[in-house]
């Protein structure tokens, strides 16, 4: 991998301002899920070394919470064009370890430094409450202070986003964070650490801490010192890390699985909506939380939705992301490809019918053909689960309620997406999806300004918009009697 600052490639853990290998040197390999190549390997650590890391973070976090917030919003500014400075070497690094094209991946460098300038500002804006008081000796005040300690643990999916949105806020709010990233794609979170302490992040305050995930997390969320966990991955390790966050009854921020129904209405612009299927679909090669997993449309415009979608399938370019031209990139690693494949078979097994792509493709490895099944049915696992892969069933229905009702009829509650002209529909539709983010004729609907979160088994919490910065935050009441 050729950078043009070289620097950016870390393989030690940043653990309390200093890179660091494993207390007992032992090391993970990463790979390019691509080629399969060797890109690199980091420290495997474990609870001795996230304990260090919390230590530190403890130690540094009081000074950063004094700090004026206006100096917090300078050194966060600073992150940010420092993201954009380092974009091109930012992108490879990303593409190498989680293999999406190199235009999505500066997409998200792009994406993850606008959670920073956002929340660079966010941090001018902790507003306290002055309440009239019943009694003439008493004022009543609420002030909102930072929660100190927060640990995060990213996943694979979107390596240097999902930490931006979690250390942006923690770091505008005055908090420390200890992070775990995703053992597959370490090296965008290590490059992360690199860059905020270029742009004057104090030593210790921010915390990279590779490896074992269970060993690692078993400390986060067995330590008094932390006093907030956010985690970005599937519903059963979230639903796992509250369970072991008990114990020290700690502030959670969930964003898990989701099963995003897409509703194409009879009344709907059919080439917006193709559009937003194949942006929702298949972005990140069908690997983002948001994704479309279930496209519902209505049967008098069936053929003409399937017919212009497979079209536009067969446009997508499948291979290496730093390939010119390559729009799919592989999956993840082995699981996913066996994931997406196990979809396909029953779908196929419960009267599905294939319209596109259906098996590996011919490049080998984690490489997968973008697919179109028809004839879903409410049977199949991709009904019901998240495939996180390339796989768009389309399913049929009839009237409003109908499809309202089986759009609903699962435990997730991410995002939701539907087109429609019709206004009336559009705010009755809209507001009786079970969903935490409804798309209304858009299939991407993620932006730093907006509060990204679900509901149900898809999560706790909001992430981005001014609700973000809540949850690195506690309001203290204070009653000033006496006078
Ligand atoms: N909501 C989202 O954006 C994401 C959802 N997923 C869902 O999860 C499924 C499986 O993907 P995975 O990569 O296996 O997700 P995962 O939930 O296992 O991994 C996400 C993060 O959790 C960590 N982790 C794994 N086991 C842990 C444990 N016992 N304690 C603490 N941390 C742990 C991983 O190292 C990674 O950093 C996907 O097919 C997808 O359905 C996965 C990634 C992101
Ligand atoms: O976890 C994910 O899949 C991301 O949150 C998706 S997005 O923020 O890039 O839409």
């Amino acid at each position: 991998m050729r950078l043009n600052d070289a620097s950016l490639l870390r393989q030690q853990a940043s653990i309390g301002g200093h890179w660091r290998d494993a207390l007992d040197g032992a090391v993970l390999t990463v790979h390019n899920p691509a080629t399969g190549d060797r890109i690199g390997s980091v420290p495997a650590c474990g609870a001795l070394e996230t304990k260090d890391a919390l230590a530190a973070a403890q130690a540094a976090q009081p000074a950063w919470a004094e700090l004026p917030a206006k100096g917090r919003t300078f050194i966060l500014r600073r992150l940010a064009a420092l993201m954009h400075e380092h974009i091109d070497d930012l992108a490879l690094l990303m593409t190498s370890e989680q293999g999406k094209p190199l235009a999505e991946s500066r997409g998200e460098i792009a994406y993850s430094a606008s959670f920073i300038e956002w929340f660079a500002d966010e941090a001018r804006r902790v507003y306290g409450e002055t309440i009239p008081s019943t009694q003439v000796d008493r004022r009543i005040h609420a002030i909102r202070q930072p929660v100190g300690v927060t640990a995060a643990i990213t996943p694979w999916n979107f390596p240097m986003a999902m930490l931006a949105r979690k250390a942006g806020p923690a770091l505008a709010a005055g908090c420390a964070m200890v992070v775990k990233p995703a053992s597959q794609t370490p090296f965008s979170a290590l490059a992360f650490a690199e860059l905020a302490a270029r742009a004057g992040v104090p030593s210790g305050l921010l915390s990279v801490v590779t490896g074992s995930a269970t060993r690692i997390a078993g400390e986060m969320t067995s330590s008094p010192i932390v006093r907030k966990l956010s985690f970005t991955g599937s519903t059963d390790i979230g639903r796992l890390l509250m369970r072991q966050s008990a114990d020290t009854i700690k502030k959670l921020s969930l964003e898990l699985g989701g099963n995003a129904p897409f509703i194409v209405f009879d009344d709907a612009d059919i080439d917006a909506a193709v559009e937003g299927a194949m942006v929702s679909k298949y972005r990140n090669t069908g690997q983002t939380c948001v994704c479309a997993n279930r496209i519902y449309v209505q049967r008098s415009v069936l053929e003409e939705f399937t017919r212009k979608l497979v079209e536009r399938v067969g446009q997508l370019k499948v291979g290496d992301g730093t390939h010119d031209g390559v729009t799919q990139g592989p999956l993840i690693d082995d699981k996913a490809v066996a994931k997406t494949e196990e979809h396909i078979a029953d779908a196929l097994a419960k009267g599905g019918t294939l319209l596109a792509g259906g098996k590996r493709h011919a490049l080998g490895g984690r490489f997968f053909e973008p697919t179109v099944i028809d004839n879903a049915s409410d049977d199949m696992l991709v009904a019901r689960e998240e495939t996180f892969g390339p796989l768009a069933p389309i399913f049929a229905f009839d009237t409003e309620d109908e499809v309202v009702s089986r759009a609903n009829d699962t435990e997730f509650g991410l995002a939701a997406y539907f087109y429609s002209r019709d206004l009336g529909r559009a705010l009755r539709v809209a507001e009786r999806l079970e969903a935490g983010m409804v798309g209304v004729n858009t299939g991407l609907i993620s932006t730093a300004e907006a509060p990204f979160g679900g509901i149900k088994q898809s999560g706790l919490g909001r992430e981005g918009s001014r609700h973000g910065l809540d949850d690195y935050l506690e309001l203290k009441y204070i009653c000033l009697a006496g006078l």
